[in-house]
């Protein structure tokens, strides 16, 4: 035996060391393998863009989500918005091509924000409410016109431009529905579902699900659900001309009945003095068959600053007296019974964020008094204290509250302890709330009807749960070579 090998055999350690070493070489290379090829694929993205073409804006949105997972939920995320300049697109009846022209800006950066190789297959929607609902009701080619412009417009950017059309009012609430409960993780986990109360400028929307509701009962307002294995049956309604501005001209043209030259009006400042033209107030479908004969041409806006008389005149604008139905909210409109939680978003946010009365724990009573402090103040007070808000919607936020306030308790029937189940939201873990995300994820298919297989074990618990088996099986191993070891230490030289 060479001097060399005796050696070896004397000391069993450079053996054990490179089993140690193939050991460990085996368990990184098996946990490396397994890691690497049950990893998600490296995140590329893919983006959808929505316009919403509401009464009184249009607002542009993209979204983006990874690109293996378009089943997947929660994973489409809002990663911009823009909001378009000038008033909204059924306010260029009388020049369309204005329409096309003001949304270049927004598309620009929607061209800069989505990255170049994506743009071809970037999906781009616009959906317009109840603007355009009221214009086409009115002059159904200038709503042509309109679109056209807008197609054309659109057309000339590189995405996959998917057409522009009119919203439904069932459409609009149940999509907000969709959106709201879809951020929220609600529907993948089949848990109890939150109800949508959208505030527009030209119409409102109410949306949920009541274990009371099966359809049967006004069927127009049911929409139905198969998303993720779980059935829902939603009641939904939209109410043309109940959105904050065209209620503020029904309310007003409550008060301009006989054509006066004035008009004391308790639900603007008092201090208020505008001269208004009887044409303006009365230029829409939802007004303009009340237009009193022989009116001036214009009329002083003077305001009173009076919530309980402002809550009168507001209340009129509901009609309670006909209901064909086990029960109703208002105008005859089937409702069934208010259930679950809500979110109410777009103006009702706006007007009580403004307010300070998003928290709804804030009792019903004490709001009231603040909504009637606020009108009460004179109007000078008001526009001093709010130098950086912009007079148009400064002069309308005690109107909007008392609307906000009557429309909830009188018209949907929420009472002060139902009021606590609403949240005034904007955003959802940082998307908006309203209707256009629930729309992209409709029209790209990408809630699917069935639940979604999911591996057993999440990939972080599948890495630990493969780790921890190589390390015991290898220690497992070095425990079985004990035995060896130690006759070897004892007698070196059998080895
Ligand atoms: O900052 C704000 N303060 C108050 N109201 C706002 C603000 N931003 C938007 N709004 C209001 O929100 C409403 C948005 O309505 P939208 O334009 O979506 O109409 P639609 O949904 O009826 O078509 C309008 O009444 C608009 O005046
Ligand atoms: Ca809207």
């Amino acid at each position: 035996m060479s001097a060399q090998r005796e050696m070896k055999e004397k000391n069993p350690w450079p053996v054990t060391i490179i089993i140690i070493v193939i050991g460990v070489i085996a368990i990184v290379a098996l946990v490396t393998v397994a890691v690497l090829q049950n990893m998600p694929l490296s995140q590329k993205y893919k983006y959808g863009i929505v316009l919403d073409a509401g009464s009184s804006h249009t607002a542009l949105y993209i979204y983006e989500w990874p690109a293996e997972k378009d089943n997947n939920t929660g994973r489409v995320e809002q990663t911009h918005s823009c909001k378009v300049k000038g008033p909204g697109i059924s306010s260029y009846a009388s020049d369309p091509w204005k329409a096309g022209e003001s949304l270049k800006e927004c598309m620009k950066e929607a061209e800069m924000k989505v990255p170049g190789k994506r743009h071809h297959e970037t999906p781009l929607y616009l959906g317009a409410t109840a603007g355009m609902r009221l214009l086409n009701m009115e002059n159904g080619s200038a709503s042509d016109q309109v679109f056209q412009a807008v197609e054309g417009a659109l057309q000339k950017f590189p995405f996959s431009f998917q057409g522009a059309r009119i919203l439904s009012g069932q459409e609009e609430g149940a999509f907000g529905w969709v959106t709201v409960n879809y951020l929220d993780d609600r529907l993948k986990q089949g848990l109890e579902t939150t109800g949508a109360l959208d505030l527009g400028g030209a119409s409102t929307q109410i949306s949920f699900v009541s274990s009371n509701y099966n359809g049967s009962e006004s069927p127009s307002n049911s929409v139905t659900f198969r998303l993720y294995g779980n059935n829902y049956n939603l009641y939904t309604h939209s109410f043309l001309c109940y959105g904050k501005d065209q209620a503020m001209k029904l309310m007003l043209a409550q008060q301009t009945k006989s054509g006066p030259e004035t008009i004391l009006d308790p639900c603007f400042h008092p201090g208020y003095n505008e001269t208004k033209s009887y044409s303006d107030l009365y230029n829409s479908p939802c007004v303009s068959n009340r237009k009193p004969q022989g009116a001036p041409a214009t009329f002083t806006h003077m305001g009173r600053g009076n919530f309980q008389q402002c809550q009168e005149v507001v209340k009129k604008v509901f009609d309670f007296t006909s209901c064909k139905y086990s029960q109703c909210s208002f105008n005859g409109v089937f409702q069934p019974l208010l259930q679950g939680p809500f979110g109410a978003f777009s103006a009702y946010y706006f007007v009580m964020n403004f307010l300070n009365l998003t928290n709804t724990s804030i009792p019903l009573d004490a709001v009231r008094q603040k909504i009637k402090d606020y009108c009460a103040t004179p109007w000078k007070q008001v526009m001093a204290q709010h130098p950086d808000v912009k007079v148009n919607y400064l002069q309308e936020y005690c109107f909007g509250a008392t609307y906000i306030l009557t429309l909830l308790t009188e018209g949907y029937n929420f009472t002060s302890e139902s009021y606590s189940n609403i949240k005034f939201i904007k955003k959802i873990k940082g998307s908006d709330a309203g209707w256009t995300l629930g729309y992209m994820l409709n029209l790209t298919n990408m809630i699917p009807a069935e639940a979604p297989d999911t591996p057993p074990l999440p990939h972080a618990g599948y890495v630990s749960i493969v780790t921890l088996m190589a390390i015991l099986l290898f220690i497992l191993f070095l425990v079985s070579l004990r035995p060896l070891w130690r006759r070897c230490s004892k007698h070196p030289r059998i080895i």
